[in-house]
């Protein structure tokens, strides 16, 4: 229960995929260990490869954070009620004293901001002076950006596709102008010079947000939680919020608004790790975002990653497999996830597949021909996988692809 009146303060990170929400949570949860937080964690797909991520990565299971997922649609539109009802539930059960919120890649943060701080009609919990909106966080892809930006695209109406829907383009504006700290992140990638002007052109566009340089998400934790920086009345004179409320969000599903569609890749018997290897440096150019786990035959003792952002396909040892734990820490895990056992394979555990790629204007039917092609035949299930070549090495995840555009 939560024991007295004082709200339990908010901060909700927004950014485009791949700029680099799940890394920010996972550095701030992992520097803050003291901090008693709840952290909700929004994916488009069907399956919370985001959720994963942070529970293995962040070691969040054997500490005393809770996790919600909410999957397969977007916080900013379909998953708006279901947000309140759960974050209502969890205020009544538990006592906790932030709630973290990573939307997913394609969430408007104005929508995202206004169910917190006015409710929502089709929500039966009330979050007003349960929760109070602390800081809204946009994590900035400087690379990407700065591409976009030098090429015009990043900054012009053309975002706006032929039948009038709402593309990412226009919803990174929101994401820069509405926002009380923007984290240029990815820093390593970008010159010197070049971050000078980036922060000029940002500062620009949003004048109020505190703008901070990052690589790889570390941010010090008191520069997003507890800053008070959220301003309501400020954000609700804002040309965004009065239009949002006005026009209402009414699409039916986060993909088709946003011109967006994803599909989870999932297989229980693993990928040939030479067409797999292939295979992932020729994705197909419309897949703006790959993550998840694989199993690579030979490698029975580690979970590899797949992490496409932007230009970069990064695959490799990333995790760990549940079935490798002893079996004390496996009872663990079954506690909290009791999900993990519906799949569990008698002799391979949890070990299998599971990707989501997210893009625009791809072939999906014929990208996933081509990824059952690169799992096992079942002739290839019976050979000796180690004398298989592995391409993915031994040490952390290494670049497959980089294209030169
Ligand atoms: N070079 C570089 N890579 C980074 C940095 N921050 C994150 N990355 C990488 O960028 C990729 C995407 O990072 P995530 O934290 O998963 O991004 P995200 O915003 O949560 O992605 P979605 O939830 O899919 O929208 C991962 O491969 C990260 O390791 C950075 O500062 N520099």
């Amino acid at each position: 229960m939560v024991s007295n009146n004082t709200p339990i303060p908010v901060t909700i990170l927004s950014g485009s995929l791949g700029a680099g929400k799940t890394t920010t949570l996972n550095n701030v949860l992992n520097s803050e260990r003291e901090l008693n937080a709840a952290v909700v964690i929004n994916d488009m797909g069907e399956v919370n490869i985001d959720a994963d991520l942070v529970e293995r990565e962040s070691e969040l299971s054997q500490s005393d954070e809770e996790i919600i997922e909410l999957s397969n649609g977007c916080i900013c539109c379909r998953l708006r009620g279901d947000m309140l009802d759960e974050v209502g539930r969890l205020a009544k059960e538990r006592d906790f004293e932030y709630l973290l919120v990573e939307s997913s890649g394609i969430s408007e943060p104005i929508p995202v901001a206004q169910t917190f701080a006015r409710g929502f009609e089709d929500a039966e919990f009330d979050p007003t002076g349960v929760y109070e909106l602390d800081t809204m966080v946009s994590v900035v892809d400087a690379h990407s950006f700065w591409q976009g930006f030098d090429s015009g695209q990043a900054l012009t109406d053309d975002s706006i596709d032929p039948q009038g829907n709402r593309v990412p383009e226009e919803a990174l504006m929101d994401q820069i102008e509405f926002c009380d700290v923007l984290l240029l992140n990815k820093c390593d990638l970008v010159p010197e010079e070049e971050l000078e002007e980036m922060e000029a052109v940002l500062q620009a566009l949003q004048p109020r947000a505190q703008i901070i340089r990052t690589e790889h998400g570390a941010v010090d934790a008191a520069e997003i939680l507890n800053t008070g920086r959220f301003d309501f009345e400020r954000a609700s004179q804002s040309a965004g919020w009065k239009r949002e409320l006005q026009d209402g969000h009414h699409h039916e599903a986060a993909a088709e608004e946003h011109g967006v569609t994803s599909f989870v890749f999932d297989a229980d018997r693993p990928f040939h790790p030479d067409r797999i290897a292939r295979l992932f440096a020729d994705l197909p150019e419309g897949i703006v975002r790959a993550k998840g786990f694989f199993w690579s035959a030979g490698r029975e003792d580690i979970a590899m990653g797949l992490d496409k952002a932007g230009q970069s396909v990064r695959a490799g040892p990333s995790g760990t497999w549940i079935a490798t734990l002893p079996e004390a820490e496996q009872q663990r895990y079954f506690a909290i996830r009791p999900g993990i056992k519906d799949d569990w394979d008698e002799h391979w555990g949890d070990r299998g597949i599971e990707l989501v790629f997210i893009g625009r204007e791809f072939d999906e039917e014929s990208l996933i021909r081509r990824l059952n092609d690169c799992l096992l035949s079942d002739a290839e299930m019976d050979e000796d996988w180690r004398t298989y070549p592995d391409p993915f090495g031994s040490d952390e995840q290494r670049e497959l692809a980089l294209a030169n555009n």
